[in-house]
């Protein structure tokens, strides 16, 4: 099956979730979240971490940032700039009011964009995706932002957040995927992958 299969499948796995269902999910991930490092990737308090706004059918809410700043970590959140696809810029996460309608439907900062390096300073960075297989391979959204954006980090500190079924033996990759170091699921929390 290729990339654009999976994706497919994936998407519509997803809308089929009952609102109740996703609910409950959601709040798995924002108390796997809350409890940070246990059971999870080391980070140290008051680190930077890098997450995204879940829109639509994507798993998780605003409620994980807000729990990530309440346990005192400072958060970045991606801004797509205009244009074909490039490196995401990234802004720092002010509370909720200050998220806005970017490109996609997408919510992000209003506040200017950080200096482009700044994601090197995230001990963490929880990353989109609608699949990712044991090995670290992650299928987002056919764009590459991702790829583009973080081919320098540390494996370790890469984090694919999916629902339980979307955590699968093999998919596709290409030479240009970034591996992750971390599944984040709502039924088994932080889980390293690529170790076997
Ligand atoms: N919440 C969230 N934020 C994120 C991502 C994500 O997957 N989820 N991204 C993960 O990479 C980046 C944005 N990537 C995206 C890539 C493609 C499309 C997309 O829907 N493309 C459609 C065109 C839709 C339109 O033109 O309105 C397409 O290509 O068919 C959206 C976002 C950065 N921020
Ligand atoms: N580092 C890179 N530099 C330039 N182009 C890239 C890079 N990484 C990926 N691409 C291009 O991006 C396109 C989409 O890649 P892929 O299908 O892996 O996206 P994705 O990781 O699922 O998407 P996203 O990161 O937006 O969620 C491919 O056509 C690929 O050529």
């Amino acid at each position: 099956m290729d990339k654009a299969t999976w994706r497919k499948l994936a998407l519509e796995r997803r809308d089929s979730l009952s609102p109740q269902v996703k609910a409950s999910l959601d709040a798995s991930i924002v108390t796997w979240i809350a409890n940070l490092p246990e059971g999870g990737p080391r980070v140290e308090p008051g680190a930077a971490i890098a997450a995204y706004v879940p829109i639509g059918s994507e798993p998780g809410t605003t409620a994980m940032l807000e729990v990530l700043r309440e346990g005192g970590f400072r958060v970045l959140l991606p801004k797509v700039a205009a244009g074909p696809p490039a490196p995401l810029r990234w802004a720092w996460y002010d509370g909720p009011e200050s998220l806005h309608e970017g490109r996609f439907g997408l919510l992000e900062p209003s506040g200017d964009s950080a200096a482009p390096d700044v994601l090197g300073d995230a001990a963490l960075i929880l990353v989109p995706a609608l699949s990712v297989d044991r090995h670290g391979v992650r299928l987002g959204r056919g764009a590459g932002y991702y790829d583009r954006s973080i081919p320098e980090v540390d494996t370790d500190k890469l984090v694919a957040v999916v629902f339980d079924d979307e955590l699968v033996d093999e998919l596709p990759s290409d030479d240009f995927d970034v591996p992750m170091g971390w599944s984040l699921t709502p039924g088994e929390g932080f889980r390293r992958l690529g170790t076997s």
